[in-house]
């Protein structure tokens, strides 16, 4: 593969995303376009394989998103497979959204037959039973020993995008953002973790694992978390609130009525209010007041991109909590080994029609490394090319070896 063709899936996905003045659209591709790698990696199997169990109502609307970004991977599908656009996509999404360059490498493989993929509900659910957290990180250890800083680093994917209202079609929540005023940016930002205890939350009387923050008590709701959001900070189960009046957590006196996003204020410091008198989940929330400090956000978008790149690598990569430890089957634009080599494939390529849409003012396209087209990954004991080349080499030698001995004996 080319820079160029690499470049050309990054434009045509850049394309589809709305500009900047068309805001709550631009917010609700993002969005789709970060929650698509996600469900790819948890949704069924053990790593992403670019198709979704179309039975799953987990993956309700992803058909939205995947109706503008498929016709993209399908157009650059001589180059890379559709898991990798997929991948792919989230990381234009993040940068997009103002998010670090997610680095990219190439050689996921695709299911072969969409219909018969069976989702193995390794999904989490947004309102479980007992303390959310422990769920939270049953299913993230499960899935890729991710350390409880990487997942509370991830679910900072929540500040952008929203959940759509209809039960039929999505998830059911409201349909708000997590971090109120996002609607204008669909902006990644760290103010999802101030948020979290720095502006009151009363949990939801209609939708069950729902909390809600409204700018003046009684007021329409501006902004939402899941329970499982809130376990970053609290059990939501053990909250003890009475039947009358709200039930609320959060607010540390810095919530003079929201306005935008992060303006709850860092959790760090200040009491936290807690009338339900909620257990705290210690070891998330420390992660959660780290983030939460505004000169932290930078730390958080390295760490949150890092993380994203673990998710998507899943089942491709060995990891250690925290960081990689071996990798052996995903490729690097860089890598010229002949297993990574995919120049044979520049034969099929397809002109991308619509590059010239860039309608996101996104950080430059050398950030994101360079994938490559067909999944060729390489399993080192399965490089036959490169087998039958050593044996072809030795076979050249002894006939050598074999015919000067002859012609020795024959001439002396
Ligand atoms: C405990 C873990 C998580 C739960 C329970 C959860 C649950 C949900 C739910 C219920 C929605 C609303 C879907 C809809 O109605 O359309 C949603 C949206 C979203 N999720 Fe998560 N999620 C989790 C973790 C993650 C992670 C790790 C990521 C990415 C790294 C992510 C990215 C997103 C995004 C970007 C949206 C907005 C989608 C849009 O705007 O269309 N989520 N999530």
């Amino acid at each position: 593969l080319t820079t160029t063709q690499l470049s050309a899936v990054i434009a045509d996905l850049r394309g589809i995303i709305p500009p900047t003045s068309q805001r709550t659209e631009r917010m609700d591709v993002l969005g789709g376009m970060l929650r698509l790698p996600f469900h790819d990696a948890f949704g069924s199997g053990t790593s992403p394989d670019g198709c979704l169990d179309p039975n799953e109502k987990d993956h309700n609307g992803l058909e939205v998103v995947r109706a503008i970004v498929d016709p993209v991977c399908t157009q650059h599908a001589a180059h890379l497979s559709r898991t990798d656009c997929w991948a792919l996509a989230g990381n234009v999404a993040i940068e997009a959204a103002g998010g670090d360059a997610v680095k990219f490498r190439f050689g996921r493989t695709t299911c072969a037959d969409e219909q018969l993929v069976v989702d193995t509900d390794l999904l989490p659910l947004a309102n479980p039973d007992g303390n959310p957290w422990t769920h939270v990180l049953d299913v993230f250890n499960l899935r890729g020993a991710f350390s409880v800083r990487e997942i509370v680093a991830l679910m900072g994917a929540h500040s952008i995008g929203r959940p759509s209202s209809d039960p039929n079609l999505n998830s059911g929540f409201s349909a708000l953002p997590w971090v109120a005023g996002n609607l204008n940016g669909a902006t990644l930002t760290s103010a999802f973790y101030g948020d979290i205890t720095g502006r009151p939350w009363e949990k939801s009387d209609d939708i069950p694992g729902e909390w809600l923050h409204s700018p003046q008590p009684g007021g329409a709701s501006d902004s939402l978390m899941l329970n499982t959001d809130m376990s970053m900070v609290i059990d939501t189960s053990s909250c003890n609130f009475g039947t009358n009046g709200p039930k609320t957590f959060g607010g540390n006196g810095g919530d003079p009525g929201g306005g935008g996003p992060g303006g709850g204020g860092p959790a760090a410091g200040g009491a936290v209010s807690n009338s339900g008198n909620c257990a705290f989940n210690a070891e998330p929330y420390a992660e959660v007041q780290r983030y939460a400090e505004p000169a932290n956000q930078a730390l958080w978008k390295s760490e949150f991109s890092a993380a994203i790149q673990k998710m998507e690598e899943l089942g491709y990569s060995t990891w250690s909590v925290g960081g990689i430890i071996t990798d052996t089957r995903l490729c690097e634009v860089t890598d010229t080994s002949e297993a990574c080599d995919t120049s044979n494939s520049a034969s099929t390529t397809e002109p991308s029609s619509n590059s010239a849409s860039t309608a996101v003012s996104s950080s430059s396209s050398t950030s994101t490394t360079v994938p490559s087209s067909a999944p060729t990954y390489f399993d080192g004991f399965l490089d036959r090319t490169g087998l039958t080349k050593c044996l072809f080499t030795v076979v050249v030698v002894v006939v050598f070896v074999v015919v000067f001995t002859f012609v020795s004996f024959a001439c002396f």
